[in-house]
């Protein structure tokens, strides 16, 4: 399917998604206010805040789903305010998206759900090829082949997610957007879905935003943290500085009792890790 090429070249240094004076208001509430955001090139960017403060409302702009009230945003190099569909629209084929709850067509079989996206963009594939499509994207997700004849209320919820995990790779996207991707599962889940996040990261040279409360995903996966508080991005770094960031929400966030116990699961397993990213 022809993609145009990822750059290596001095483009590397290029914020892949770049977000600049943010503002997002719903009546008399202020959700955004001057918030700024740069995420890199192959890196898994963890985005946490408290309840309310906009983590999803900023994926939705980012995503062209809303138009915020003030700012700039830059995806891939293209302006994602632009009015021209043209632009936005290839924001979207090379943008893969896992909502909270999978967002599956119920009616549709996983193979089907997988096969949408395809559909839409490659009209002309014949059904052979949007089979042998659909079974590689679900392998790829962890899910067995018999998993593509199955309806989503026939999966557990780690297998719809991960349904909708093949599904948001179905165009191969350099840019992958995750909301929540480990709430409802169990820990064995949740660290199971952690590893194949990284795994398919390195694997395909993703950049990944994710959403999360899941401090264990934090530690075990992402390369940088953004917290939003405040109506804005109040520090995106490495964890280990995010921790010493002087904020009342921070330091309770990163030094109640859970922080401890997620840090003390990384030490006792080191992850890969690009070290000096920053
Ligand atoms: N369509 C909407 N209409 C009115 N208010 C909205 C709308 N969408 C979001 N909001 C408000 O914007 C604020 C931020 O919502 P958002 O869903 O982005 O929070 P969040 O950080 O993702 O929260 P959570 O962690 O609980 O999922 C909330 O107060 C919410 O009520």
């Amino acid at each position: 399917m022809p993609d145009a090429p990822h750059s290596h070249g001095p483009d590397a240094d290029t914020p892949i998604i770049q977000v600049k004076g943010l503002v997002n208001r719903f009546g008399k509430q202020v959700v955004h206010d001057g918030l700024d955001l740069s995420v890199r090139r192959g890196e898994i960017l963890g985005v946490v805040g408290g309840s309310g403060t906009g983590k999803s409302v900023l994926m939705r702009s980012i995503l062209g789903l809303r138009r915020p009230d003030e700012g700039e945003i830059e995806v891939l190099g293209i302006d994602a305010l632009s009015d021209d569909a043209t632009q936005r629209r290839e924001i979207e084929r090379r943008t893969g998206v896992l909502f909270q709850d999978g967002a599956l067509f119920s009616s549709l079989t996983v193979g089907e759900n997988v096969q949408v996206p395809l559909k839409e963009y490659h009209p002309h594939l014949p059904d052979s090829l949007l089979y042998e499509l659909a079974l590689l994207k679900v392998k790829l997700a962890g899910l067995p082949a018999e998993a593509l004849e199955k309806l989503p209320a026939q999966l557990s919820g780690g297998m719809r997610k991960r349904a909708g995990l093949a599904r948001a790779l179905a165009l191969d996207p350099p840019l992958l957007f995750l909301d929540e991707p480990t709430a409802g599962l169990d820990p064995i889940g949740a660290a199971a879905f952690d590893r194949l996040i990284q795994t398919l990261q390195q694997a395909l040279g993703l950049t990944v935003f994710l959403i999360t409360h899941d401090l264990d995903t934090l530690y075990a996966i992402c390369d940088r943290v953004a917290v939003i508080a405040d109506r804005k991005v109040l520090v995106n770094a490495p964890i280990e500085e995010v921790e010493r960031f002087d904020h009342p929400w921070v330091q309770e966030y990163f030094h109640g009792p859970r922080a401890r116990a997620a840090q003390h699961a990384r030490e006792a397993r080191p992850r890969e890790r690009t070290e000096g990213s920053d």
